[in-house]
């Protein structure tokens, strides 16, 4: 297995036309876009940020198969995998393969977020699921609010198993952060540590390989220097970035919900020049007003201008 996703993965939206269905050519866009940057090592499409389990599962397929052709299969594309059940995750990545996916993000079946799971089941999902479909994995670790968040020894062990190669955490608890990454790192290698803290990039940025994350779509640029400078170990320089970038953190991530943010960053994306609109599907919903002119406003002043 030879994905390097070592820089930055955006996690792009998937482009609605104005009556709501799949807009094909604004995928070419941004893909194509994504794909020429320098830094940019792949894409997760179908996740939140892409609205993935608000598509039908033919409309899942053609948003990889999409995605795949935009970068002219030089990135790989990498698919959410959300299924509740371990076996519809099996076959939903099966589905995912057959379009062109490299790899999967494979969330946490989501029952788990209300009641909590059996112990060693998260294990028994990940190996099922590349048992059944040869699709590398990466493993993603929930806040650490949510009853599906792993524990230490669950990630450890998770990580340890064939076909898992990657961890997109978002755990956004920084005493489990500062004191569960440096084991990971030891015990695990060579597995891909890759932060999705969008609104925390900054405190993240000096432990990881890379980051995964929607944030990633709209301000490739910054957040592929952002990257560079905690590899580096340059606070100073990644703080200047942290401070570029706050006006648009706060307009797109410190809003009411989390799932907000895919409305925001598609307003973003019509700031970039890439899309015309921000339609987005239900349950999703536009914005307040107001809202439109508050992101525009960010992006300029974060230097973020039209890319074309
Ligand atoms: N960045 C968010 C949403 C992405 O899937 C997270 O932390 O999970």
């Amino acid at each position: 297995m030879n994905i390097d996703l070592r820089g930055l993965t955006p996690a792009p939206v998937t482009p609605f036309t104005r009556d709501g269905r799949v807009d094909y050519e604004a995928i070419q866009r941004l893909g194509s876009w994504l794909g020429s940057i320098d830094g940019v090592k792949g894409l997760v499409v179908l996740g939140h940020a892409g609205e993935g389990t608000f598509l039908t599962q033919e409309e899942q397929a053609n948003v990889i198969r999409a995605f795949v052709k935009s970068v002219d299969g030089k990135l790989p594309v990498i698919a959410g995998i959300t299924g509740e059940g371990t076996e519809v995750a099996a076959l939903e990545a099966k589905r995912a393969v057959a379009a062109g996916a490299s790899a999967g993000l494979l969330y946490p079946s989501h029952g788990w977020l209300r009641f909590g799971y059996q112990d060693g089941a998260p294990q028994d999902r990940y190996r099922t699921v590349y048992e059944e479909s040869g699709l590398p994995l990466i493993l993603f670790q929930y806040p650490d609010v949510t009853k599906a968040t792993y524990n230490l020894k669950t990630l450890l062990e998770i990580s340890a198993q064939p076909g898992v190669f990657a961890m997109k955490n978002g755990v956004r608890n920084m005493r489990r952060w500062d004191t569960e990454i440096p084991v990971i790192r030891r015990e695990r290698p060579d597995l891909q540590i890759l932060s999705c803290h969008d609104e925390y990039l900054l405190h993240t940025a000096f432990d990881v390989d890379g980051f995964l994350v929607g944030y990633g779509t709209i301000a490739p640029e910054p957040l592929i220097e952002m990257i560079k400078a905690g590899k580096a170990g340059d606070y100073v320089k990644a703080r200047q970035l942290h401070d570029r970038l706050l006006p648009v953190t706060k307009s797109v991530y410190h809003r009411g919900s989390h799932m907000e943010g895919t409305v925001a960053l598609k307003h973003a994306l019509v700031a970039r020049g890439i899309l015309e609109h921000a339609t987005v599907r239900s349950p999703l919903l536009p914005l307040e007003n107001g809202a439109e002119k508050e992101i525009h406003d960010a992006m300029r002043a974060a230097e973020l201008g039209p890319v074309r």
